[in-house]
């Protein structure tokens, strides 16, 4: 067995307790193998001072639109998306997608996030980089039938199966997959059932938007008389292993109904405020069971995949919802943005212990804005920063060293990315 050490820190336990311990990986499964004292190694990552946390897990992200970071600012979801984002994004090449997800991928490497849930297109061109990375990621092709007739509709939902059947499993597992139907508004009920069965045969999940905007609720309850969430179950998209972003419009009846299904919801607080979406009710969704990770959604409505902002902005906007500020407290932020992800993505990881997945993050404890140290818990959901990330491993493989990360080129991959939006962008002809 090849092993990794992770020495000289203080472990963040899954039940939020801090204690003195060194963690021992097998490189070869990727799997934690022991905590201890003096656990020595063939490779050893230093962590005195420091803080070794489970990486974050960025639930719901479109990687691929960092190239559309700062292009589309302060529009509402609807205007944002038909005026400025579409239009660009029927110009994108293959290409584009590859150096945007290489820089949203290097941006949650230095940014201590380890597992992310990506929904676009040519997402092949994505995996290969999360290939070559080293992160851990959900992929699918995101398919929409707005805008297409029916032949193109449903060719698109085929793909997303294909795609989920093809990839899953890829680079030695740490790619998995799920079918991505992109919204309750924006396909079809045929091919949202279509979806719901054929991801369900391939024994993968469906993802997809849902309960994001009024504007997308409405719609839903006029036309079927059923509330979005009551709709998708009937149409077979609420199974325990199924998990939609936003739903931030949400009654008690579809948080019953998502705590009775165990589907995970994916709260994207920076987003649902830059597009005014409204707020979450995340405390209540807590409160009921309802698995719930933490998500950036893309860099065009954020504007960046730092999940360390999103712990905080989910602990901040969370008491604001409940108009209480007791709501969303530090340790539920952390465990949303570490297990309760995982849980949402069915993945073994999250949390730093025996047999789970060695996907971790250092944090450097050893800065003005983190000092004094009354508790390291709060330090990480309202003070801590990507920035403080000092080392960053994935499945027992160390992506970044003392900040520098050793899976990309940094420098190759800003350039190529800076290059590829501005060719991007005049071709859309913006
Ligand atoms: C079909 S691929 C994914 C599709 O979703 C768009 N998108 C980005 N952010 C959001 C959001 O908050 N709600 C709905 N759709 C969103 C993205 O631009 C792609 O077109
Ligand atoms: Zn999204």
């Amino acid at each position: 067995m090849a092993t990794l050490a992770i020495r000289g820190g203080r472990i963040l336990r899954s039940d939020m307790t801090v204690t003195e311990a060194d963690v021992l990986v097998d490189r070869e499964t990727g799997d934690i193998v022991e905590l201890g004292a003096e656990l020595a190694g063939d490779e050893e990552l230093d962590a005195h001072g420091d803080l070794v946390m489970p990486g974050l897990v960025n639930a719901h992200t479109h990687v691929a639109m960092t190239l559309l970071r700062g292009h589309a600012d302060d529009k509402p979801l609807d205007a944002w998306l038909r005026e400025d984002v579409w239009p660009v994004e029927a110009a994108l090449e293959p290409a584009d997608i590859e150096a945007g997800a290489a820089l949203g991928i290097l941006e949650m490497i230095k940014s201590g996030t380890t597992t992310f849930a990506d929904m676009y297109f040519e997402i092949d061109r994505t995996a290969e980089v999360v290939e070559r990375a080293g992160l851990r990621a959900v992929l699918g092709h995101g398919a929409i039938a707005a805008g297409k007739d029916d032949v193109a509709a449903r060719a698109d939902i085929e793909e997303s199966v294909e795609m989920a059947r093809r990839l899953d499993g890829a680079a030695a597992g740490r790619i998995s997959t799920a079918v991505m139907p992109h919204s309750l508004t924006t396909v079809t009920p045929e091919l949202l059932e279509l979806a719901a069965t054929e991801a369900h045969d391939a024994g993968v999940p469906v993802h997809y938007h849902a309960n994001e905007t009024v504007d997308e609720v409405d719609p839903i309850v006029e036309e079927h008389g059923q509330r979005p969430v009551e709709w998708a179950r009937d149409l077979g998209l609420c199974t325990e292993a199924d998990f939609f972003a936003h739903g931030v419009h949400l009654d008690d009846r579809e948080i019953d109904l998502l705590a009775r299904t165990g589907t995970g919801v994916v709260h994207c607080p920076a987003s649902n405020m830059k597009l005014a979406s409204g707020m979450a009710p995340v405390q209540q969704l807590l409160d009921a069971g309802v698995p719930v990770g933490l998500g950036t959604d893309g860099a065009a409505s954020n504007n960046d995949l730092d999940l360390f902002d999103e712990l905080r902005d989910a602990a901040m906007l969370g008491k604001l919802a409940a108009a209480d500020a007791s709501a969303v407290a530090a340790p539920d932020a952390v465990s949303m943005a570490t297990a309760g992800g995982a849980d949402v993505l069915g993945l073994n990881a999250g949390r730093i212990e025996a047999g789970a997945k060695a996907d971790l993050a250092v944090i450097d404890l050893d800065a003005p804005h983190l000092t004094p140290e009354h508790d390291v818990v709060s330090h990480l959901a309202y003070a801590a920063r990507g920035s403080d990330v000092r080392h960053t491993v994935c499945d027992g493989t160390v992506l970044m060293r003392d900040r520098e990360v050793l899976t990309l080129d940094e420098g190759a991959v800003m350039e190529r990315a800076a290059a590829r939006a501005a060719g991007l962008l005049e071709r859309a002809g913006v």
